[in-house]
């Protein structure tokens, strides 16, 4: 595995869980890999779950870890070529990207869209410049577009978690008071839906995900009837690809409560944090035994070992 952006950058996706998987029992079987080695995380967004978990990782892989939060303590970047930098930005991408990856072996880099520009968002200029100006293996920590970290720790607590061969996997819409990134919903749906599960993404009308991901999925705008049966149920709130970063308002009824938890099979509730209580989803729901959050979570740390792993040459 040369990078780690996106479902396509991985050739065998049940072979990386089984790989976290196997982590997750001995996490500590391969310090040899990493000793010596250097990760930079690069941060231009907030962060709990990635920024710690991927240090986990690297410190249960015997690696050693720089941090930088790009957008606070460096320089403001520079991503057009041939600017006369004499405006705000102070250093070009260029340099920067150079730079930092002469220090580590692997870079792990965050990177949220503006939403104000979708041809710009969607062609992921900033983690492309990024990776091509970088001489090491690229980890997306949460892209513009994706978050295969977190998609593939939520696979593998699919995979832990279901009782029968193909469950039914719900992604659903929730509301939220802020414009949010597609990416947690892109990423989860390009991962999922090449594993043996039944999928139905529900959202209002108006709120469809860009088609290049919900291509050949089921897509219901009833979220009712999408959660009939459901084994899993993923709550995210995503602002709209069709008029570019605007919020739905008005669609408090799509909130996950403990009723609509009824109409499924008894459904695992699912969401990547950080969560809005009581407005994504209640209480009751996020605190009850059908609530995987915390194992998803946990499994951050596994996914992300598993995928330092890969880059750092482990067969
Ligand atoms: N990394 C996980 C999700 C990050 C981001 N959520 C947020 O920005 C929540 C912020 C808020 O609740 O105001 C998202 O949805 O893509
Ligand atoms: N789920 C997730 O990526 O969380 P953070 O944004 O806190 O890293």
């Amino acid at each position: 595995m040369k990078k780690f952006t996106a479902y396509k950058d991985v050739s065998q996706a049940e072979d990386l869980v089984a790989l976290a998987k196997e982590l997750k029992q001995h996490p500590f079987q391969h310090q040899e890999f990493g000793k010596n080695k250097t990760l930079g995380l690069v941060f231009l967004n907030p962060s709990l779950r990635t920024r710690l978990s991927t240090q986990k990782a690297a410190f249960n892989l015997g690696m050693n870890v720089m941090v930088l939060n790009l957008d606070k303590d460096s320089w403001s970047l520079e991503l057009e070529d041939g600017t006369v930098m004499n405006q705000n930005s102070q250093e070009h991408i260029k340099d920067a990207a150079a730079v930092i990856s002469q220090y580590c072996d692997i870079v792990g880099i965050r990177t949220f869209p503006d939403l104000k520009d979708r041809e710009a968002d969607y062609s992921e200029q900033l983690l492309q410049k990024f990776i091509k100006y970088a001489q090491v293996p690229i980890v997306s920590l949460e892209s513009a577009t994706r978050h295969p970290l977190q998609s593939l720790a939520d696979l593998l607590t699919i995979e832990e978690h279901k009782a029968k061969a193909k469950p039914k996997v719900v992604l659903s819409w929730a509301p939220h008071p802020k414009a949010l990134p597609q990416a947690v919903a892109n990423s989860f749906i390009e991962w999922i839906k090449e594993s043996d599960v039944e999928l139905v993404v529900c959202n209002p009308e108006g709120m469809d995900l860009a088609p290049e991901f919900i291509k050949d999925v089921t897509v219901l705008h009833n979220q009712e009837e999408a959660l009939k049966e459901a084994d899993f149920v993923y709550a995210k709130n995503w602002s709209s690809y069709e008029n570019y970063g605007e919020i739905l308002a008005g669609h408090e009824n799509w909130r996950i409560t403990a009723d609509k938890m009824q109409l499924t099979n008894k459904a695992k509730f699912m969401h990547c944090l950080p969560v809005r209580r009581n407005v994504v989803v209640t209480d009751e729901v996020l605190d009850s035994e059908q609530s995987l959050i915390y194992q998803q979570a946990e499994n951050r740390t596994y996914a992300a070992q598993a995928v330092l792993l890969k880059l750092l040459g482990h067969e």
